[in-house]
């Protein structure tokens, strides 16, 4: 078995405007998936996911058979849960040239899916990783990265950026702009999370945003807005200005906010950890549910959002400085 892991992120600044070319700025953190890939004799593909809300279930699809996995539960569940595998496991076809090749594939994942901290990405880094090594192919960082964010770009109908899957595959704080990666030095970040226990669905808030940024100028203006947030965080992030960043995140948070992609417990948690004393807070990803990122030293925040009515979980997160691991 090949086994590799990526990292989750957060966003400090910037979501969902850099799908329309403006920076953004995520920052890997030290929750990780783990994807275990063993190359078969037949060209099936077999996908084996405690985390899946499915309840632990294997399915065994591909080949000859083709097909729908033989599993009880709805069409749309099924390949909103399948997809990131399935076409993850497309490019690994389409780098080695073995068209036909057919796998196992074990997932584990500390990650919460759908809730803002890069389920989805660090969860294809891996699997292109560990699916490639099993073929005998290394990729280099850059190529992995590019990979992974044609799955997303796929899965998420045309609608992606390459910041989710440039930040689990290098690790660190990255800045992406359109197809400019590069990696940033960042201060020791004091983050703290929030988890309202949801999620939410990045390719429907994607779609969400497009549709209000095509009706109305202003929403347009509005992402560009966050374009204009995010310049000056990375100035702040630069220069350790901790107070800024906060302050950034809070504007950060209400132009998201005017964009229709946070929500009730979302907004709780942003407030309850503002009244605690945090320098700034914001939800991360695509939103519509899942988690805040807060900046705190003290232990003030973490402890009011533990007891916000909707919070289900409030913990410190370690930024990650590496991205991929190879396990085994
Ligand atoms: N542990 C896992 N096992 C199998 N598939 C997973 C796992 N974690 C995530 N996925 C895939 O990723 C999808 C969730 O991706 P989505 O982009 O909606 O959320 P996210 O990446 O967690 O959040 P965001 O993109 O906002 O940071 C799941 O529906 C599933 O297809
Ligand atoms: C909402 C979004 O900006 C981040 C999701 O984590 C989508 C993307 O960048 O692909
Ligand atoms: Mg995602």
């Amino acid at each position: 078995m090949t086994v590799s892991s990526a990292p989750g992120k957060v966003y400090l600044f910037g979501e969902h405007a850099v799908v329309y070319g403006e920076p953004a700025v995520p920052c890997a953190i030290e929750v990780r998936a783990r994807v275990g890939v063993e190359r078969r004799d037949d060209s099936k593909l077999r996908v084996h996911a405690d985390d899946l809300s499915l309840d632990g279930f294997t399915v065994e699809y591909g080949g000859d058979a083709g097909g729908r996995p033989d599993i009880d539960v709805s069409e749309s569940l099924l390949v909103a849960a399948t997809q990131y595998v399935d076409s993850a496991i497309e490019q690994v076809r389409d780098v080695t040239g073995e068209d036909d090749v057919g796998f196992d594939v074990t997932i584990e994942s500390d990650i919460p899916l759908g809730a803002g901290l890069g389920s989805s990405a660090a969860v294809v880094v891996a699997a292109i990783d560990a699916g490639t090594r099993a073929l005998g192919t290394t990729l280099e960082p850059a190529e992995l990265a590019e990979r992974a964010y044609r799955t997303e770009y796929d899965v998420q109908d045309g609608q992606a950026s390459r910041a989710d899957t440039f930040c689990s595959a290098t690790g660190g704080a990255v800045r992406v702009e359109g197809d400019d990666c590069r990696s940033l030095d960042a201060p020791d970040l004091p983050i703290v999370i929030g988890f309202d226990g949801g999620a939410g669905e990045t390719g429907e808030l994607v779609a969400g945003v497009r549709t209000l940024r095509d009706e109305y100028e202003f929403a347009a203006d509005t992402v560009e807005t966050i374009g204009d947030v995010v310049r000056n965080g990375e100035k702040a992030l630069a220069a350790g200005d901790i107070e800024e960043l906060g302050r950034l995140m809070n504007f950060n948070h209400g132009l998201l906010s005017a964009l229709g992609v946070s929500s009730r417990s979302l907004d709780t948690m942003v407030w309850a950890a503002r009244d605690a004393g945090a320098y700034g807070a914001k939800l991360t990803g695509a939103g519509g549910g899942g988690c805040i990122v807060t900046l705190d030293p003290t232990d003030e925040t973490e402890t009011a959002l533990s007891f916000t009515p909707g919070c289900e979980d409030a913990f410190r997160a370690e930024l990650a400085e590496e991205g991929v691991r190879r396990i085994e």
